[in-house]
């Protein structure tokens, strides 16, 4: 068994990991913090654990957290993940870091789009927790970044034509839609229901702060510098992301290669199922569960190839991926608490 604990456990990111842990067979869930919960049961705060969680919310205390867990979540906010992450490692605790504060491997990228980095030591330890790309590197890891929840889905969806040489990497665009909870469990105005409520818009144009990961990871894919167009937008349902990833296929390549690239690529991805070059996924079919389901066509009008790629935000953008981080990290099988079928409709 894993000894876990979850550093943020009130929140949306946290809710969903008690989730998974609660039923995952070879993870023991010993401690969850909340600086505002302490002293609370999670099944009076949160009403849905009723019969599955008997814990009770507690400081976070990382001489605590040492003694009751070989690897802490940090599902926290940025800056506030960084006060605590380096205290875990010094108990010798290893680390899957849901925030942004461990993603980067340049502390100069993460300084220009967030804060001052408080640890940029710890930076090149750091692995990027995407399993499709580093799953032999993460066994070995210690601290985790858990990737961000848009940079998952965009990822996915083009790393197969990118490691192909494909399709010209300068003319990327992702196109982003996402539910709400994307934005955490704190009120604001912007995620306010009458705000959301039948509404769509396009948000943070041109200076969303998930870029320059998604531009760390697909110029590391191509081996050369890549900025994207990337444009995210919120949409009124709970859960879910949906990208459309449109790039300009390479002179001479055909949709049965692109077709072979996808397979090929996730030939060995227990989390990543093809819809093929027909056929578009949806939100829903992935609900719940830490799937990317892709669908993708080449256009021979425009001579562009299409990708659709879904994902849940919190499960496979945040806390499923986690766990599957976890058991890698823990030499535990990669599925083990994560074969579930998603909750379509
Ligand atoms: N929501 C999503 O879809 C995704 C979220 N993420 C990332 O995961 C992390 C958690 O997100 P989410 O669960 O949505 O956030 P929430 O706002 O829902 O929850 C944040 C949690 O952190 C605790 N917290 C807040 N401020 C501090 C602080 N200064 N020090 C210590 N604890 C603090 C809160 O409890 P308390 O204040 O009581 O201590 C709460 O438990 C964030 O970094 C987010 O960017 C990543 C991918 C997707
Ligand atoms: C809908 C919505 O607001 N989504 C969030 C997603 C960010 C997130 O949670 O990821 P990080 O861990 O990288 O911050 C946003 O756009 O900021």
């Amino acid at each position: 068994m894993v000894r876990v604990a979850i550093a943020g456990a009130s929140g949306y990111t946290g809710f969903e990991l008690i989730r998974i842990l609660s039923q995952h067979p070879q993870a023991e869930l010993n401690m969850i913090t909340s600086r505002g919960q302490a002293g609370q049961r999670l099944d009076a705060f949160y009403p849905a654990f009723r019969g599955h969680c008997s814990l009770t919310f507690e400081y976070p205390d990382p001489d605590k957290l040492a003694s009751e867990a070989d690897l802490v979540f940090t599902a926290l906010p940025h800056q506030a993940a960084m006060d605590l992450v380096p205290e875990l490692l010094k108990r010798n605790l290893k680390v899957v870091d849901l925030s942004a504060d461990y993603r980067f491997r340049d502390a100069g990228v993460y300084e220009s789009w967030y804060q001052k980095h408080k640890t940029p030591e710890l930076l090149p330890g750091a692995i990027y927790g995407l399993p499709e790309l580093y799953r032999e590197h993460i066994k070995t890891a210690r601290l985790v970044g858990n990737p961000g929840c848009y940079p998952t889905s965009i990822i996915l969806a083009t790393a197969p034509l990118l490691s192909k040489a494909l399709i010209d990497p300068g003319t990327l665009i992702a196109d982003s839609k996402s539910g709400v909870s994307g934005a955490g469990r704190g009120a604001s105005l912007g995620v306010h229901f009458c705000e959301v409520n039948e509404g769509f818009k396009a948000y943070k144009v041109g200076e969303h702060r998930h870029t320059p990961e998604i531009e760390q990871e697909l110029s590391f894919l191509a081996g050369q510098k890549i900025n994207i167009t990337f444009t995210p937008h919120l949409v009124p349902m709970t859960r879910g992301i949906l990208s459309t990833v449109y790039s300009s296929l390479q002179d001479g390549v055909t949709p049965a290669m692109v077709d072979e690239a996808f397979h090929s690529f996730y030939a060995n991805a227990p989390f990543v199922r093809l819809c093929g070059s027909k056929a578009f996924p949806d939100t829903l079919q992935v609900r719940g569960s830490n799937y990317c389901d892709l669908g993708w066509r080449v256009d021979e009008r425009t001579r562009r190839v299409v990708v659709v790629s879904v994902i849940d935000n919190l499960t496979r953008g945040a806390s499923g991926q986690a766990v599957c981080n976890m058991n890698l990290m823990s030499g535990l099988p990669e599925e083990s608490g994560l074969d579930t079928a998603p909750w379509q409709p």
